[in-house]
Order: structure tokens, then C-alpha cells, then sequence
């Protein structure tokens, strides 16, 4: 049997994907597994800005469309990257274990972010990056950089910036992990939703390759995921608004911190819920509700969200 993995074609995401097709061919020896490598919307306007092109589907649709129309069997995405729906007639059937969820802060120069001088610049395109920074240190120039991973610390290495913001898990499986000068984590700096989760799609009705994920699947994750993806969904899963939100599994309770921001870091509201493990989509919904009614619904409505 003939397994196709749908993938973009970066560095991260093809290290993404030959681990999933690993994995796979451990699970099931004699298994043969492609990788279908493709670029995406997102891939080919990186001059943009993210939140202009309206959203981070675009670096999954090429993905979902293949498929659709079966060129692949199965795509595997950073869970970061994944919007809260998927389309008709695909699912989310396996999330690997995670990798550390945490943020990097990756400089030449300076040990950590409280090192840095009144008035340094940091490089990253994130606006949840952007608003926890300008909330920790206002004093700090913010500038926009996108681009792949290895794109981001060449500008660094190049002098464009005092430091710049990753996140751990890519620079990890990159084998760039000696880039971190140090992790930012919860409570200080919450992580996006998913963050250092893969996670494997395909089509619904595809029951043969569901059989074969299934022994990749990670229960703990699905459980983070389904907190962490509740609470996104119900802020309307917009990605113009800095929205983080990271939940920590303990045996069958799990606790859920998230936040909302304005924009431009001037306001960020925020709060923690914690429930049992079997509830974490409810418990994600309800985290959403406490920071509408703290403050985000305002911070929405403002940009034309009505949630
Ligand atoms: N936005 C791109 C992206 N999507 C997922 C990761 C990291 C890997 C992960 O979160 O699993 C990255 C790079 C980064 O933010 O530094």
C-alpha cells in the first residue's frame, strides 16, 4: 500500500513531514510513504503581511485541496497553522507528541529579553509576539519579520535586528537549538494555540488511513488541542487580533491560560480556567466568555468582529 503526504515545501514542514512518514513506516513496516511536496498561497506572498492576506489558512488550503481531489492521502501541518474548521469532508486525525511549546528569544548579543537595552529592536511578524512584548517592554522597537525560519535568523545574523522571537519547536526539530538564548513560557509569554503540535489531516471517509494513524495519535495533545481550539473558535479563530492560548494536561484535569490583545499592545486581557480533561472543549469556550466579558469584546467590536 501507497501512503502520499501532502506538504509544503519549507524546511520545517518537510522535516514535519518526513518525520510523520517515520513514524508511519515504523508503525506499519513494509508501508511505502511519498511526500507530495507543494508551495501554498502563504509560501509565495511571504512579503505580505499575514493578517492583510487574511489569514493563516493560506498556508493549508493548497494542502486540503489535494486532498480533496486525492493527489495525496494525508497532510501534515504545524497545529499553529491550522484554522478552527476544517472543510467539508476532511478531518484532523492524529496530533504527534509535542515538542516545547514555548517561544524563543533568539538574539546575537543579549542572553534575554531583559537584557536588552531601552530602545532595541526585535524582529517578529506575530501580533501575539508583538503585543506580549510591547506589554513586557515598551521601550522596545518592534519590526516586522516574516519568512521561513532559516529567512529569520539570517536577518538577525545580518544585523537587522538586536533580537528576534521564535518559536522553540522549530528551531528544536531544525536542529538550531542552540540559536535559544532563552525560552519564553507560561505565565510570562503564553504560546499561540497549538504551538509545537503536529498535527495529520485527511479525508473523512478514508477509513484505511485512519487505521494507519491511529497508533500515532497522542490522546494528551487532542486534549490540549480541543481546549486550546475551543477558546480560539469562540474569539471567532481571527487572526488580525493577538490571541494566545496554551492548556497543560495533569492526569484528567486540565488548566487553560489564554489572552487577548489590541493590536498595537496597548490593552491585553487575560485569564486561567481550569476543568476536567473529558470537558476541555467547554472549559475552552468558557475562557473565551470571562475575557469577552474582561474586555475582548470591546477589542474586537473595534475591529469589526462581532462575537
Ligand atoms: N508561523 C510558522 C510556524 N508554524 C509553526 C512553527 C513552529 C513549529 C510549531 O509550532 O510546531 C513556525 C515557526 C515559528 O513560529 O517560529
Amino acid at each position: 500500500m501507497l501512503l502520499r503526504i501532502a506538504t509544503r515545501e519549507s524546511p520545517l514542514a518537510l522535516w514535519q513531514a518526513r518525520h510523520v512518514q517515520h513514524a508511519l513506516q515504523r508503525a506499519h513496516p513494509g508501508l511505502e510513504v511519498q511526500l507530495v511536496p507543494m508551495t501554498t498561497q502563504g509560501d509565495r506572498m511571504l512579503a505580505t503581511s499575514l493578517s492583510a492576506l487574511g489569514g493563516k489558512g493560506l498556508f493549508v488550503k493548497e494542502l486540503e485541496q489535494a486532498l480533496l481531489e486525492h493527489r495525496a492521502d494525508i497532510a501534515v501541518h504545524s497545529m499553529k497553522d491550522v484554522p478552527v474548521h476544517q472543510p467539508q469532508g476532511l478531518c484532523l486525525a492524529a496530533y504527534l507528541p509535542g515538542e516545547d511549546p514555548r517561544d524563543a528569544f533568539v538574539s546575537n548579543a543579549y542572553a534575554t529579553l531583559d537584557a536588552l537595552p531601552p530602545g532595541a529592536s526585535v524582529g517578529t511578524a506575530s501580533l501575539r509576539r508583538q503585543a506580549q512584548l510591547r506589554a513586557l517592554r515598551p521601550d522596545l522597537r518592534v519590526g516586522d519579520l516574516r519568512g521561513n525560519v532559516g529567512t529569520r535568523l539570517r536577518k538577525l545574523d545580518e544585523g537587522h535586528y538586536d533580537a528576534i522571537l521564535l518559536a522553540c519547536a522549530g528551531l528544536i526539530r531544525l536542529g538550531l537549538e542552540a540559536r535559544i538564548r532563552e525560552p519564553l513560557g507560561p505565565p510570562r509569554f503564553l504560546p499561540a494555540i497549538g504551538q509545537g503540535i503536529i498535527g495529520i489531516e485527511c479525508r473523512e471517509d478514508d477509513a484505511a488511513t485512519r487505521g494507519l494513524l491511529a497508533p500515532l495519535h497522542d490522546a494528551r495533545m487532542a486534549t490540549r488541542l480541543a481546549a486550546e481550539r475551543a477558546f480560539n473558535a469562540r474569539l471567532g479563530g481571527a487572526c488580525q487580533v493577538p490571541v494566545a492560548g496554551h492548556a497543560v494536561v495533569h492526569g484528567d484535569r486540565v488548566q487553560l491560560s489564554g489572552l487577548v490583545g489590541a493590536p498595537d499592545g496597548s490593552q491585553l486581557v487575560r485569564a486561567d480556567v481550569e476543568g476536567p480533561a473529558d470537558q476541555a472543549a467547554a472549559l475552552g469556550t468558557r475562557l473565551a466568555e470571562q475575557l469577552l466579558d474582561r474586555g475582548a469584546r470591546a477589542i474586537l467590536a473595534a475591529l469589526g468582529m462581532a462575537v
